[in-house]
């Protein structure tokens, strides 16, 4: 079988990742069943962690250095309902920039494979 490029590459690299940031970021906290979690996050490194979020959903190849996704979402108390209502504001960012939904599945599935390190509380 043919060897396919990375999805990283496959979705335009850093600059799809700047561009779904802008997107992604504004969905989350306008949504307010969720925004309450970033109210204490340091806006000044916050691009940089939402990169290092879309890059690592994106299944990107450089080295990640940044925490586990256990480790950086300990003590949060996520739960499951959080966890989708994020995913889904990283699919409908992805298809306001109209990538195929194929690649889309791919990302949902790489971004599914995290929710059993970071949600970890139940929902109501
Ligand atoms: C696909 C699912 C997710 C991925 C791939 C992801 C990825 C990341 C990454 C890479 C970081 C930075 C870690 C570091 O500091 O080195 C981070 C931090 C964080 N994430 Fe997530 N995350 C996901 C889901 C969520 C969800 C569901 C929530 C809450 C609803 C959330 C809230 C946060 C918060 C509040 C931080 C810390 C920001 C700060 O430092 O103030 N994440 N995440």
């Amino acid at each position: 079988m043919e060897q396919q490029e990375p999805l990283f590459d496959r979705l335009g690299g850093m600059d799809a990742v700047n561009a779904a940031v802008d997107i992604f970021y504004t969905k989350v906290l306008a949504d307010e069943s969720i925004s309450h979690f970033f109210t204490n996050t340091n806006m000044k490194y916050q691009a940089g962690k939402q990169k290092a979020f879309l890059a690592y959903a994106f299944g990107c190849p450089m080295g990640y250095t940044g925490k586990s996704m256990r480790e950086a979402h300990a003590h949060m108390n996520i739960t499951e309902d959080h966890f989708n209502s994020v995913a889904e504001h990283l699919v409908s960012s992805l298809e306001e920039l109209n990538v195929p939904g194929d690649m889309i599945d791919e990302v949902a599935a790489i971004a599914l494979s995290t929710k059993k390190d970071i949600a970890v509380a139940k929902t109501e």
